[in-house]
């Protein structure tokens, strides 16, 4: 454990040559993020660094993808745009520093992340929309097969930056080939984060407006790289945001590891908030709207009691859980 400024880092711990049992029954439980090296991927790790055979087997379907100006993405002035592009020709510009072909200038930086064929009602899954690629890759058997949700190709120019967000299933996030950069914070740091809904406004996590951000300090960062052929498990609600070192392809995939009545059915990208936690913020709502009857100094009181209550009923006070 180090710290830069005044931050707390983490090194998230790398394990080789895990075996299914032991990610189970070991690793697993204890709900940190890992990385874990070493695990037979099958021939895409050698496959997939040709950006000629990706589009072969990956074929002309259209894809939708963030163009992005500069390296980092930015959701609040939404400094990129969402194109298509042809899967084999998105490979080949992400592959590439600067572009004969572009949307906004020729150094833009590509990112896909790959949808259902109907993304409002169909859940990615590369069995499904990439079937020749899908045979090159083999899914470690950290999970039952029955609790799996999507699996999600994850392609990246070099030097892009996805900003920092939580999903609410578990993950196996799969570098295949480049190298990447993750950062992830704990959900006990989520008051520190600047949440808008699933992202956060943090967006330059190495040098951040403290003036407009001063609780992000507060949170613990755990950091480490992928290089091709690592696995880096994300449990549910863990907050990540990566950098691409180069460009690289990934896959991720989710799994429900609740009961299946927690999710919210309409959720296609593993990013709704489970049913009862929606519940629960509508009605915090309502009760913020009834407070706004009273005048503020009652308004006051009661807030600090219905805080101190929650505070006292539902806060965790130990980590790990
Ligand atoms: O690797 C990436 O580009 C993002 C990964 C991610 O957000 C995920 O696996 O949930
Ligand atoms: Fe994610």
């Amino acid at each position: 454990m180090s710290s830069t400024g005044c931050q707390k880092k983490i090194q998230v711990s790398v394990f080789t040559d895990v075996t299914q049992n032991q990610f189970v029954s070991e690793i697993y439980p204890k709900r940190l993020p890992v990385i874990i090296r070493g695990q037979d991927i099958g021939p895409c790790i050698d496959c997939w660094k040709s950006t000629e055979y990706l589009g072969k087997k990956g074929g002309n379907k259209e894809v939708k993808i963030h163009v992005s100006p500069t390296p980092q993405m930015d959701f609040i002035n939404k400094n990129f745009l969402y194109r298509s592009l042809p899967f084999s020709e998105l490979v080949k510009r992400a592959g590439e520093d600067k572009h004969t072909e572009y949307f906004i200038s020729e150094t833009e930086k590509y990112y896909l992340r790959a949808v259902g064929d109907n993304p409002r009602t169909d859940i990615a899954d590369i069995n499904k929309q990439f079937p020749e690629l899908a045979d090159d890759i083999s899914i470690p058997p950290f999970f039952s097969p029955d609790r799996f949700f999507s699996s999600v190709f994850r392609i990246s120019s070099n030097g892009i930056q996805l900003w920092t967000h939580y999903d609410v299933m578990d993950n196996i996030l799969i570098q295949v080939t480049g190298s990447k950069r993750v950062v992830l914070f704990s959900p006990q740091d989520a008051n520190y984060m600047y949440l808008n809904g699933d992202k956060s406004e943090v967006l330059d996590i190495d040098n951040p407006d403290l003036e407009k951000y001063p609780n992000f300090i507060n949170a613990t960062r755990y950091e480490g790289v992928l290089q091709a052929g690592d696995i880096l498990f994300i449990p549910a609600l863990w907050f990540h945001n990566v950098i691409a070192l180069e460009f690289g392809i990934a896959v991720n995939v989710f799994w429900k590891h609740l009961d299946d009545n927690l999710y919210d059915n309409k959720d296609t990208y593993g990013n709704k908030d489970l049913t009862p936690a929606s519940r629960a913020m509508q009605i915090m709502d309502r009760a913020m709207k009834a407070l706004e009857e009273l005048p503020d100094s009652y308004k006051d009181f009661y807030a600090r009691r219905l805080i101190a209550r929650i505070e006292r009923k539902c806060l965790q006070k130990s980590f790990p859980p």
